[in-house]
């Protein structure tokens, strides 16, 4: 698992370590929710916890970073088995976008259903706010057009087909959901849609890379969620993505304020609560949904 390409992950890996948990758990976990920078909070609204750190973990990958646990949390919200990661990995952490993704066709094998992707992520667009949340309607894959790509390498059938459609990678339902759920909490103030757009980090952008951003159509801008959401696609989950935003990325070289990540886990702790409370209600809200639907 520690080769740095992506394909280091067999099918057998990902099974021995579904195989595992659910050995380790009555749960069976219809939910996944990934917990970005700083919103590690997110799953403590679960109840019935079953919890295991990443490093107990066969093959998981450790996270490296602050605010970032490190602990998969499986619990129940509302009756719904819900699975919880406090914490990802990133490729600016040395792991390879197989590593990054490991959880996700993990899941998958689990019968997970849904995936709730969540991060901490630089305001592009201009009308955008710190505090914002940003439900995500498209994402520009920046690495992927330099061939850092999860689904490079064979293919495995088993997951999923060759040529993957993205145009759809964000469920319609979801965001739909998603706005109604904040628009109920009293939050449609702060909560927008845009196009989430991934770099490789670790460092934050330049002045000319946020003005190319913004000529490209990006609202937000991380580090992550990308890889994860393509993956999730390509073996058939729904998914839905949510950016915070903890910071207004600078396009105007006389503004002085600069990025820093003390800022990000700041504001994202700052906004984590309201996040948990959105999170809990969309969970509940497809649960009946799935209900009436059958
Ligand atoms: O895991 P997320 O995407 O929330 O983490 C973001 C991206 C970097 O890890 C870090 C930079 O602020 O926050
Ligand atoms: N690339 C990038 N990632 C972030 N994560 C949180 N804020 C930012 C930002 O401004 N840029």
């Amino acid at each position: 698992l520690h080769e740095n390409n992506n394909n280091c992950c067999s099918f057998e890996d990902y099974k021995l370590t579904t195989d595992w948990l659910l050995n380790r758990t009555n749960l069976r976990p219809k939910v996944a929710v990934i917990c970005g920078s700083g919103l590690g909070l997110l799953a403590d609204a679960v109840s019935n916890k079953v919890s295991f750190r990443y490093q107990d973990i066969p093959n998981f990958p450790v996270s490296t970073v602050p605010g970032h646990e490190g602990c998969l949390v499986f619990g129940t919200v509302d009756e719904t088995p819900c699975v919880f990661m406090q914490g990802r990995v990133h490729l600016y952490e040395g792991y390879s976008l197989c590593q990054v993704t490991f959880p996700i066709r993990m899941f998958k094998l689990m019968g997970v259903e849904s995936v709730i992707v969540t991060n901490a992520a630089g305001g592009i667009c201009p009308d955008f706010k710190v505090g914002d949340i940003m439900v995500i309607k498209d994402h520009i894959n920046l690495p992927g057009f330099a061939g850092e790509h999860p689904l490079c390498g064979p293919n495995d059938e088993r997951f999923g087909i060759r040529f993957p459609c993205m145009s759809d990678a964000y469920s319609k339902q979801m965001r739909r959901l998603a706005v109604d759920v904040g628009t109920d909490l009293g939050c449609s103030n702060f909560i927008r849609e845009g196009v989430y757009c991934m770099v490789s980090g670790p460092n934050f952008e330049t002045i000319a890379e946020a003005r190319m951003l913004l000529v490209l159509g990006c609202d937000a801008v991380g580090m992550s969620t990308v890889p994860e959401v393509t993956v999730a696609k390509h073996c058939g989950l729904r998914v839905l993505g949510l950016s915070l935003i903890t910071n207004k990325v600078s396009v105007d070289y006389s503004r002085e304020e600069k990025v820093n990540y003390e800022e990000v886990l700041q504001i994202s702790k700052m906004r984590a609560e309201v996040l948990q409370k959105i999170v809990t209600q969309l969970i509940s809200r497809l649960q009946q949904q799935s209900i009436n639907t059958h």
